[in-house]
């Protein structure tokens, strides 16, 4: 059990430069089993998730070494085996061990996944796709049974009743290599989805429409890598440190950004009027000013992201009025809310609607990080409040947010982390 201490009133100012998307990273490494030689990814961000799903490849006996960005995966000797807990549960996109070994093999079991507390997280639309692909699927002793016949798995029209990252991506990974051609219809659009579909199309792979609403996938029989694939930044970690920056900042410059990520959520800072310079690949945020108060209403990409709701609430804070928060995603996604209570701060929820006011007595106490995006924004509060904050279960920040200690220190703030056990530091 691992705690973030964080001494209030510091101000965030220098450079801070932006790892791998982690939603891109948690789908490449399960489609590295699709290839048959060995996989190089770079920009690989250091967190807890990726070292899971390390552990998740080596009980197939596929070998996999990360150093410095860089993760090299060898599927090549790769076992069928079940799935069903152990490290599944520490992550949710250990599902994705479903489309990528039905896939490979034509079966899989994989138990339920873990991750975040957000609320509901029905896995229907990515088992309405797998037996559209001609799979039976049972669900038995809190795992996932796939199997297909001898025929193996054929391609489908498949309309998705939600527009779901996972499913797309999940029904992207079975479909790869099944015969004939796979169309998905109200598919996700996500970025990460793009770059899976651009690793896949560079080892073989033949997908067309990723990032539209259709996909059209013609299944091949092999996919080889050639060439290392470069994961695209990760946007969710670009949006919070901006909304850390404006919020508790004094010019800070963010660096390895796709902008074009992140429009929803630049146009929501301006509209508050935070100071912005949007550069070709970074963004500079000057920090202060009068902010107005706004209403965000979360939606999928290219909406305003649900996982960005909570890492934006302290600058919420900031505004003179009352903003609301509307996740049509996650509407529990609210575990921050009583947190940043005991915290001072002028925040409710009620009927799927967060409110949030303006917060000048905010002060540290210990928190719980009941998950990544609320963890981290109780720490964008910690660094805003008087006094120190401890936030229990950081090890739920640590899930998606690389080298985070280093960074902020980069950023001249001071944050520790500290074995809870042992109490030795990080
Ligand atoms: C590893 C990863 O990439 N995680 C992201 C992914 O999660 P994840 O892929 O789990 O999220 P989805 O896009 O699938 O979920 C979107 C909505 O669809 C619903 N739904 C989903 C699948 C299904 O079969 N049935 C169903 O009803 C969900 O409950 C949710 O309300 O997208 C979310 C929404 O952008 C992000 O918050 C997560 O960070
Ligand atoms: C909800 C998230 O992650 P996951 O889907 O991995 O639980 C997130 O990254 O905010």
């Amino acid at each position: 059990m691992k705690k973030m201490i964080i001494k209030g009133g510091q101000k965030l100012s220098g450079e801070v430069t932006i790892g791998g998307a982690k939603n891109s990273t948690v789908a490449l490494i399960p489609a590295a089993i699709l290839a048959d030689t060995p996989v190089t990814f770079d920009s690989v961000p250091d967190i807890l998730d990726v070292h899971n799903l390390m552990l998740i490849l080596k009980s197939m006996n596929v070998t996999s070494t990360f150093n410095h960005g860089e993760l090299y995966v060898d599927p090549t000797k790769i076992n069928k085996v079940p799935l069903p807990g152990g490290a599944i549960k520490s992550l949710r996109a250990s599902y994705y061990f479903m489309g990528a070994l039905l896939g490979r093999f034509g079966e899989a079991v994989v138990g339920f996944p873990g991750g975040d507390n957000i609320g509901p997280r029905p896995i229907d639309q990515h088992i309405k796709g797998f037996e559209a692909l001609g799979a039976k699927v049972l669900e038995q002793n809190d795992a996932v049974h796939i199997k297909t016949g001898a025929a193996g798995l054929h391609g489908a029209r498949i309309f998705f009743d939600i527009v779901s990252v996972g499913a797309t991506i999940n029904v992207l990974l079975a479909a790869v290599k099944a015969k004939g051609t796979t169309i998905i219809e109200n598919a996700a659009k996500e970025p990460e989805i793009v770059d899976l579909a651009t690793f896949l199309n560079n080892m073989g792979a033949q997908i067309r429409g990723a990032g539209t609403d259709v996909i059209r996938i013609k299944g091949v029989d092999s996919l080889k890598a050639t060439n290392t694939h470069t994961i695209i930044p990760d946007r969710i970690e670009a949006g919070t440190y901006l909304a850390f920056a404006a919020a508790n900042g004094d010019g800070v410059l963010v660096k390895n950004v796709i902008t074009e990520h992140l429009e929803p959520f630049i146009a929501k800072l301006v509209e508050m009027g935070v100071y912005l310079e949007v550069n070709e690949d970074s963004i500079y945020v000057r920090g202060g000013g009068k902010l107005t108060p706004v209403t965000v209403k979360t939606a999928p990409f290219p909406g305003f992201a649900t996982d960005l709701q909570q890492p934006i609430t302290p600058l919420l804070m900031k505004a003179h009025g009352e903003s609301k928060i509307i996740d049509t995603l996650y509407p529990e996604r609210i575990k921050h809310v009583p947190e940043m209570q005991r915290m001072g701060g002028n925040i409710s929820s009620n009927n799927g609607i967060i409110t949030v006011g303006y917060s000048d007595m905010l002060r540290g106490t210990t928190v719980e990080a009941s998950e990544i995006r609320a963890g981290v924004s109780l720490l964008g509060l910690a660094l805003m409040s008087n006094g120190t904050t401890m936030i229990v279960k950081a090890e739920n920040i640590l899930r998606g947010y690389e080298r985070i200690v280093a960074k902020l220190r980069g950023l001249s703030v001071d944050v520790q982390i500290i074995e809870k056990n042992t109490d030795s530091e990080d």
